[in-house]
């Protein structure tokens, strides 16, 4: 679904959508620079095939973390699916279809319900927030629930600046809420001008997170995590250190910090200096199947899709989710085989031009 069948997708989930949530779904920080950067990014790579390779069985399937993963497409964790669709995070769960999916800790579906909806993996991402007793209670809702991964978010100490949102007042209607933190914290949103999320993140993030978060974090639990918002490579490297089992290379889909560097430039920097100690994930305007061959050439193990599954769900439910990734995988099948690759981790940087 790439390029201008993903647009009109966009189209419709758009015309379904009341403005002040296509405009938090769609947006980003400041002046939207680097959602677009993202997405040029990718297409500005391009490939040096190879021929008569035989690819008649070319297998997509990646292994991470010591599960095999059918294919490389991962849901991004996105906040407040019952925006989108009335079954929220569930109906996402099931459009994934035996792909891993990352669900949000601002999921308006409970994770334990997300877990039983899903027929794949399901990692929650975390935000820490100032008592960390949530965080806490958090991460054994996730075991409980068999979750097999945790994602700690680390670039949200503070919100970015999402102008549409301020402008909007967007917020949480009240028939919805924040499903993960019944009886531990309020579920809505403070009331007040502006952004009704920001006055959420900065009442309730902690903003004073450091390197030991990561060491806390593998103190509490058995779970691989996963560090989701490296934008340098020093920090890579210090992810590693810091016991970290994987990263996801990310800007937050351009939502944090306006002007940050697209995630396809920073990837081989990030992977350069990781040197093997664990997977590199990668996310931010990956939109079609060969750019999730361009990141895998460029050393990502897997890629996560963040607004193309949103516009699945608000345009289709479950099976606009399923749309959208069935798309993705088997555009990325055809690029694999037109590359001459017969499995995914065969895609290296000799497909790319230098
Ligand atoms: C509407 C929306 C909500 C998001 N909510 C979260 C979140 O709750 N936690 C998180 O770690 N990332 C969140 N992200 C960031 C995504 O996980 C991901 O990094 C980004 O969307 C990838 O870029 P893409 O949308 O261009 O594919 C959100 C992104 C969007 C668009
Ligand atoms: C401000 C961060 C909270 C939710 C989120 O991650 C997003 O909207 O991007």
């Amino acid at each position: 679904m790439a390029g201008g069948e993903l647009d009109a997708l966009e189209a419709r989930a758009r015309e379904r959508l009341p403005r002040s949530v296509y405009d938090y779904y769609a947006g980003g920080a400041d002046d939207e620079v680097t959602v677009a950067a993202n997405r040029d990014a990718w297409g500005e790579i391009t490939f040096r095939p190879r021929v008569l390779v035989d690819v008649s069985a070319a297998d997509p399937s990646v292994e991470l973390l010591g599960t095999r993963l059918p294919s490389p497409v991962i849901v991004a964790p996105t906040a407040f699916h019952k925006l989108a669709h009335p079954d929220g995070e569930a109906a996402t769960a099931r459009g994934a279809a035996g792909r891993l999916m990352v669900s949000s800790s601002l999921s308006t579906v409970a994770i334990d319900q997300v877990v039983a909806a899903a027929s794949g993996p399901v990692w929650l991402q975390l935000y820490v927030f100032r008592d960390r007793g949530i965080s806490e209670a958090l991460v054994r809702r996730a075991e409980a629930a068999g979750c097999t991964g945790l994602v700690l978010t680390v670039d949200v100490p503070v919100a970015g600046n999402r102008r549409r949102d301020d402008h909007n007042g967007f917020a949480l209607p009240d028939s919805i809420e924040m499903a993960n933190f019944t009886g531990l914290l309020q579920s809505g949103m403070p009331d007040g001008g502006g952004s009704g999320l920001v006055r959420y993140v900065g009442a309730q993030f902690d903003a004073s997170l450091d390197w030991s978060a990561v060491s806390w974090l593998k103190s509490v639990t058995r779970l691989p995590v996963i560090v989701k918002g490296i934008q340098h490579p020093d920090d890579g490297r210090r992810a590693v250190d810091a016991g970290a089992d994987a990263v996801v290379v990310s800007n937050h889909g351009g939502r944090q910090l306006d002007g940050a560097e697209p995630t396809a430039w920073l990837l081989p920097d990030v992977v350069g200096a990781v040197e093997g100690r664990m997977p590199v994930l990668v996310d931010g305007g990956l939109r079609s199947g060969g750019d999730v061959a361009r990141a895998l050439a460029l050393g990502a193990r897997a890629i996560l899709v963040g607004r193309p599954v949103l516009w699945g769900l608000a345009a289709g439910g479950e099976d606009g989710v399923r749309g959208v990734l069935d798309d993705l995988d088997a555009e990325f099948v055809r690029t694999m085989s037109l590359l001459g690759c017969r499995t995914a981790v065969e895609l290296g940087p000799d497909v790319l031009t230098p």
